[in-house]
């Protein structure tokens, strides 16, 4: 498999608590795959860990057939090779939506403050957002505020997007509307994605595999239609929890 993200034998624990065990994962190439699995089980962990915001305990994380530290440092072009949209979008309250998808470009490369500027308005046109850019969060709606953060995610022109539990506090509409806009996104703009997601089955509407964690490991991989009973009858014990019972339309 031509796998451009590739995971083996990652360990992170937490004093005697071994929240990933040894984890293998191959991500390949643009790309979605969504990682399921029961609620404090470590899927933001393993993600925190790809984007280098935890040190894990062992193992290895290459991008590229590279180690990740290296795919950290930003390109001369102010590329990123990762890019995390966090649960709730994470905004900054005192930041316009124009310097909030700045940001990235700010922080971490040398562009000048015009081709930040070029950059940041294409941007903005490609999601809609031109007539909002001077508005700060508490002025949009949900669903502005996620164009927001996804613009925000992928104003870096990154390879691998980190999406961790996208629609948290979202209707079962607009759940289904920032599915959409991944899948599109990623479409045009050829990342690969990894998400978080406990919008099961909506997810699997957007997602090429599915990988499900259990007990620190990868249990299941595969293609949605092809999970195998056991993983159905784990997963059956917490859906209804995660979902309360609705689905997305
Ligand atoms: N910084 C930390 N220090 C100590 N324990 C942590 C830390 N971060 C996470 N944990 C623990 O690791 C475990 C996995 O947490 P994680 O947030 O990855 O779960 P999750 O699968 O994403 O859950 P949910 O679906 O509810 O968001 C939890 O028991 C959590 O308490």
């Amino acid at each position: 498999m031509d796998a451009n993200l590739s995971i083996r034998g990652l360990k992170k624990h937490f004093g005697d608590k071994k929240v990933l065990d040894g984890l293998d994962l191959d991500v390949r190439e643009a790309s979605v795959t969504t990682v399921i699995g029961k609620s404090g089980i470590g899927k933001s962990v393993l993600l925190k860990c790809i984007a280098h915001l935890l040190e894990p305990d062992g193992g290895t994380i290459e991008l590229n057939g590279k180690p990740i530290s290296k795919a950290h440092r930003p390109g001369q072009d102010g590329s990123l090779f990762f890019s995390y949209m966090f649960q709730n979008n994470a905004l900054f309250d005192s930041l316009s939506a124009f310097d909030n998808i700045a940001l990235p470009l700010r922080e971490s490369t040398g562009l000048s403050n015009k081709a930040i500027r070029e950059r940041v308005d294409r941007m903005l046109e490609q999601v809609e957002l031109t007539e909002a850019s001077d508005r700060y969060p508490g002025e949009l709606s949900g669903g502005m505020k996620k164009r927001v953060a996804l613009a925000r995610a992928l104003i870096t022109n990154p390879q691998v997007v980190l999406f961790d539990e996208p629609t948290t506090g979202l209707d079962p509409e607009r759940k289904y509307t920032v599915f959409e806009m991944i899948a599109d996104y990623r479409e045009r703009f050829g990342f690969t994605a990894l998400l978080v997601s406990h919008d099961i089955p909506e997810v699997f509407g957007i997602s090429d595999q599915v990988a499900w964690l259990d007990e620190g490991v990868i249990k299941f991989y595969g293609p949605p239609n092809e999970l195998d009973d056991e993983a159905e009858s784990a997963l059956a014990g917490f859906l209804n929890k995660a979902n309360h019972g609705k689905s997305i339309r």
